[in-house]
């Protein structure tokens, strides 16, 4: 007979990585052996992507080719262009993402291989999609097409251009590629091991990364920083501290906070505070991160809950000018560097993902005939 599971498999260790390491209870993350707050305001997404992707941090003529690489790859495939606004139209941003990628598979050159080559290309094609999938949706449905990306910007001035529909200041680009890397990859989060979990059945990366998205959605994992963002607009900037405490005593979860593996601060969140409180200011009306820091505040006080990655994400997005709904397809453009490296490292020393359960049914249950049950 089994053991009893762990709910959540929680502190169970289910794979070996060499991309991340957490310490949750000093709040310290790194990338490779690098520190995350080395790495954040410093390396840029692309640089990132490629100390995950290809095991190191680049060297300028390395950084150069690579970026050459993505911006071949900057083109949404045949069949995804040709169903984008039927997509926009029916479906909303998470699963429109979930279709898109798994239509760009039809047309990627190298769908039929899971070869370390043909992932290296795959994992930089799908980086360099990811965000064009998410503008072109954005300007699908308001019935349009994106602006044309602009090679003098980075994927994350260009993905600002072309949601946004203007020319972005270098401070907001800068901001907005440190929330790229931020994000870019976190051990054995839950769509990562979802991921694994496809990819170590030696199916190809495009499907590991559906699994990943469609796991990325749900409100407990990526898609906190979209609730971060409804709960502050449904709250009354008077009434924060005793809405959430209402809302507490009535045992609801506040999207944002809490985290499997961070007893104590996430480093990430650390930065995304001081991004939002920039944007704040500049923008001129700071009262949603004036909200957020008394959520924070009363949060800690009441539960001892930290903000996770998602909380501050919200407000930074949200003062960068990206449409609410688009905050969890942003996650996606960050994660893709992370998920598609786990890939190539699943898909580098395999063995089938496949634990054991814990029987709590019937048993010795007697067959009966249909007419007599
Ligand atoms: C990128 C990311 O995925 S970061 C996480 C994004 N998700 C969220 O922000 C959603 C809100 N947070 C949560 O639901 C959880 O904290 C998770 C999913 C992140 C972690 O979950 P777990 O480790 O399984 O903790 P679990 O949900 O069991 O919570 C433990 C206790 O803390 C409480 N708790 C945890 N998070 C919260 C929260 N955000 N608000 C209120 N209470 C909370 C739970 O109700 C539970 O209390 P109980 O023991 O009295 O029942
Ligand atoms: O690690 C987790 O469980 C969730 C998370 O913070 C992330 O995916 O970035």
């Amino acid at each position: 007979m089994a053991d009893k599971p762990t709910k959540g498999l929680a502190d169970v260790v289910a794979a070996s990585t060499a991309l991340s390491d957490i310490d949750g209870k000093a709040g310290r993350l790194f990338y490779r052996g690098y520190d995350i707050h080395d790495l954040a305001g410093r390396a840029t997404f692309e640089e990132t992507a490629h100390l995950l992707q290809r095991g190191k941090l680049p060297t300028r003529e390395e950084l150069d080719a690579f970026g050459e690489e993505l911006a071949r790859g900057r083109e949404l495939g045949a069949l995804a262009a040709a169903n984008i606004a039927e997509i926009a139209e029916k479906q909303k941003p998470m699963e429109a993402l979930r279709s898109l990628v798994s239509l760009s598979a039809a047309d990627d050159p190298d769908r039929d291989s899971i070869a370390p080559d043909a992932n290296l290309r795959k994992a930089a094609r799908l980086t360099a999609q990811q965000p064009l999938l998410v503008a072109g949706y954005h300007a699908a449905r308001t019935g349009g097409t994106p602006p044309e990306p602009n090679p003098e910007l980075s994927i994350a001035g260009n993905f600002l251009l072309q949601v946004t529909g203007r020319e972005p200041g270098a401070r907001e680009v800068e901001i907005f590629d440190t929330c790229l890397v931020l994000h870019a990859d976190h051990t054995m989060n839950a769509s990562t091991f979802a991921a694994r979990v496809c990819a170590a059945t030696l199916s190809d990366m495009h499907s590991a990364i559906v699994a990943a998205i469609g796991t990325l959605k749900g409100p407990l994992h990526g898609g906190a920083n979209e609730q971060v963002m409804k709960t502050l607009e449904s709250l009354s900037p008077d009434d924060v501290a005793r809405s959430v405490r209402e809302k507490l005593a009535a045992h609801e979860k506040i999207m944002g906070f809490g985290h499997r593996v961070y007893k104590t601060e996430d480093p990430r969140a650390t930065h995304l505070r001081r991004m939002s409180q920039e944007l704040a200011e500049a923008s001129g009306d700071d009262t949603y991160y004036r909200m957020s820091k008394e959520m924070e505040e009363v949060v800690l006080e009441e539960k001892g809950l930290y903000p996770n990655v998602d909380f501050y994400a919200a407000t930074v997005y949200h003062y960068l000018g990206i449409p609410t709904d688009l905050f969890t397809p942003v996650f996606s453009i960050s994660r893709m560097a992370g998920w598609t490296a786990h890939v190539i490292e699943q898909h580098a020393d395999n063995r089938l993902i496949r634990p054991d359960s814990e029987y709590i049914g019937e048993r010795d249950q007697k067959w009966k005939p249909i007419e007599e049950r």
